[in-house]
């Protein structure tokens, strides 16, 4: 009977609940926007962890925290590991944080085993994966494979009119943003990246499995969508008169719904989770109305399509209504097929350990969607209840994160 590594378990859920008492909110929410002093204070508890294991701690200058563990050969491609710290304005515990603390838990006890390897290895958490102060996500993914430039980081604004490029600079660590390009990783620079994330959906939870192996990933894609009418007196404006986009955005709101369920069989899904009225006043009907589109499907023609049908609607409302409109698009990202080399090396560890972990498809975006323009992707899901994600009442439990976990330190180490 093969033997297997067992990692602490208690040590990793004791570490997610650590870290999640930094940006708390409630007895189980987190804020913890990138580039926060919240966000500063729980790198440094991530760094603390990284240097624990054996790793080697920096900063990139898109802002992620990289610990690195030399192999016997540094020249060889590193194999890298990890998620995300940042989080949703009003989230959960675990999302992106079991794939951090989970990575430095897998290195942790290949340094407590002394464990020998070829490769060196990286651990990652990345800048703002949730896009919830800059409105783009899976930024500093984005940026370590060359998509991201100076000029981009100026355009891009919180809502107290602070740029990213503020934000970095400002950041500390010695984190440059004019010196992004010193960042970039180049295509044989790593071997293969791994990543271990909650699932965010029901599928594991509703067929009782505590783990799952991903073998794509849906392309999110965001839009900004303003609508501008006739500012007026809410009680003397004739309902006849008005050219109000605030109504315009409803009747927009409830097509796009609509569009994205007409195929039942289809992966599509479409949100609009933000909406600013201008001025905003209870008696004035509003002069400009804005508000987010979040389109995503694992087809990626089929998300065109529905957004070239919704830019239709759009401009037809708009026509009617007399108002005017701009779409603004914040992030593209398609989708993308997980490595089968790397499929099926969590299918063979999983099978190993007694484990029957099915197959899926990602429907949240993760970092692990980027670093694929550039090396092997693997990813895999760990079970949380309810499928809640996004909201304080996510929940994973210790058993299942320490199977998850035990499953990425056995992929590992079939590579380095
Ligand atoms: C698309 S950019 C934001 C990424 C975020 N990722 C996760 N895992 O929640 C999401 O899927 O909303
Ligand atoms: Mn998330």
């Amino acid at each position: 009977m093969q033997t297997f590594y067992k990692i602490n378990s208690k040590r990793v859920y004791s570490r997610i609940m650590e870290l999640a008492e930094i940006g708390k909110v409630g007895d189980t929410g987190v804020k913890r926007p990138a580039l926060t002093k919240e966000d500063k204070e729980g790198q440094l508890l991530a760094t603390k962890w990284m240097e624990e294991a054996g790793l080697t701690v920096s900063h990139d200058h898109f802002g992620n925290v990289i610990g690195r563990k030399e192999g016997k050969d540094p020249s060889l491609p590193s194999v890298m590991l990890g998620s995300h710290i940042d989080s949703v304005l009003n989230g959960g515990r675990f999302d992106g944080i079991i794939g951090v603390i989970g990575a430095i838990e897998v290195v942790q006890t290949i340094t407590d085993e002394n464990i020998s390897h070829d490769h060196p290895i990286e651990v990652v958490a990345f800048c703002e994966e949730e896009g919830s102060r800059f409105n783009d996500g899976l930024f500093g993914s984005r940026g370590m494979i060359g998509q991201i430039d100076v000029g981009s980081l100026k355009k891009r604004f919180d809502d107290n009119g602070i740029s990213r490029y503020e934000a970095l600079k400002t950041f500390g660590f010695g984190i440059d943003p004019d010196k992004i390009n010193e960042s970039v990783r180049k295509k044989n620079e790593i071997k293969l990246f791994l990543e271990m994330h909650i699932e965010q959906g029901p599928y594991l939870d509703e067929t009782n499995q505590p783990v799952g192996i991903v073998k794509g990933i849906a392309g999110p894609a965001w839009y900004t969508i303003s609508l501008e009418g006739v500012a007026g007196h809410a009680g003397t404006v004739p309902m006849g008169m008005r050219q109000d986009p605030m109504v315009g955005a409803a009747e927009i709101i409830t097509e796009i719904e609509k569009i994205c369920k007409q195929d039942p069989e289809a992966d599509t899904v479409a949100t609009v989770g933000r909406i600013q009225s201008f001025p905003g006043g209870s008696n004035i009907i509003p002069a400009k109305v804005e508000f987010s589109l979040d389109l995503r499907d694992i087809d990626r023609e089929r998300r065109q399509n529905r957004y070239d049908e919704i830019k239709e609607k759009i401009k037809n409302v708009c026509a009617a209504r007399k108002l005017s409109y701009s779409i603004e698009t914040n992030m593209e990202i398609d989708p993308v097929p997980c490595s089968e080399k790397l499929v099926k090396t969590f299918l063979d560890v999983s099978k190993a350990k007694g484990i029957n972990a099915p197959i899926m498809i990602s429907g949240a975006g993760h970092d692990a969607m980027l670093m694929a323009a550039i090396t092997d992707i693997g990813m895999v899901f760990v079970r949380c209840k309810d499928g809640i994600s996004h909201q304080p009442n996510e929940f994973a439990t210790e058993e299942d994160i320490a199977i998850g976990t035990e499953l990425l330190l056995e992929a590992v180490l079939q590579h380095i």
